[in-house]
């Protein structure tokens, strides 16, 4: 078990941020398949992987999407990951021409358990901390290893006091 509090800052990022990030991660990707038929298949890393997945197999126009289901965090607390749902291998094989993708890589411990799945897949992520970077094929934007991420999903919208009359 890691304890991986406190983290230093927060990088907050809104859903049409994820959007854009995510397409952007779907452009440097097309074309980089290993054949002109383009990738054959995304695999999404549940859960924060998904919705990053989905935007890329849309603008890629892939079809054929598959989830592995990695276990590792119990909210800012690390354990050993766990695969607890595989791909169909009849599809995924040892990865060749399958694109991976998550949210993010922080360690780089959930990736290195997925690529001893499919070695040959390539794995991209749209955030990045530095320690996980040498797992990752391609990803968007670096952030500080002692930023913690938060995605739409974890958050709500909420009132928050003027700056005048706080204390
Ligand atoms: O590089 P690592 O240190 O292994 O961390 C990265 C992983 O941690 C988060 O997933 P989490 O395990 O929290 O599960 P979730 O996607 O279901 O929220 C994130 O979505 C990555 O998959
Ligand atoms: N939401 C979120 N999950 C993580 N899992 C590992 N690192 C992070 C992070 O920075 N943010
Ligand atoms: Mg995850």
């Amino acid at each position: 078990m890691t304890d991986r509090l406190p983290h230093e800052k927060g990088f907050h990022v809104s859903w049409d941020q994820l959007h854009r990030d995510a397409r952007a991660l779907a452009w440097r990707l097309q074309g980089e398949g290993p054949d002109e038929g383009g990738w054959r298949a995304v695999v999404a890393i549940t859960r924060g992987g998904m919705a990053p997945a989905m935007i890329v197999a849309r603008e890629l126009d892939i079809r054929m999407v598959d989830t592995i289901s990695v276990k590792s965090y119990n909210h800012q607390t690390q354990s050993e990951p766990k695969v607890i749902k595989s791909p169909d291998m009849d599809v995924v094989g040892d990865g060749t021409g399958v694109l991976i993708i998550d949210d993010l890589v922080d360690t780089g411990k959930t990736l290195e358990v997925v690529r001893k799945h499919m070695p040959k897949a390539h794995i991209a992520t749209v955030y990045a901390k530095p320690m996980g970077r040498p797992q990752v094929n391609t990803f968007i934007t670096e952030v500080s290893q002692d930023t913690w991420i938060f995605f739409p999903w974890d958050m709500a919208l909420q009132y928050v006091e003027p700056y005048r009359g706080k204390d």
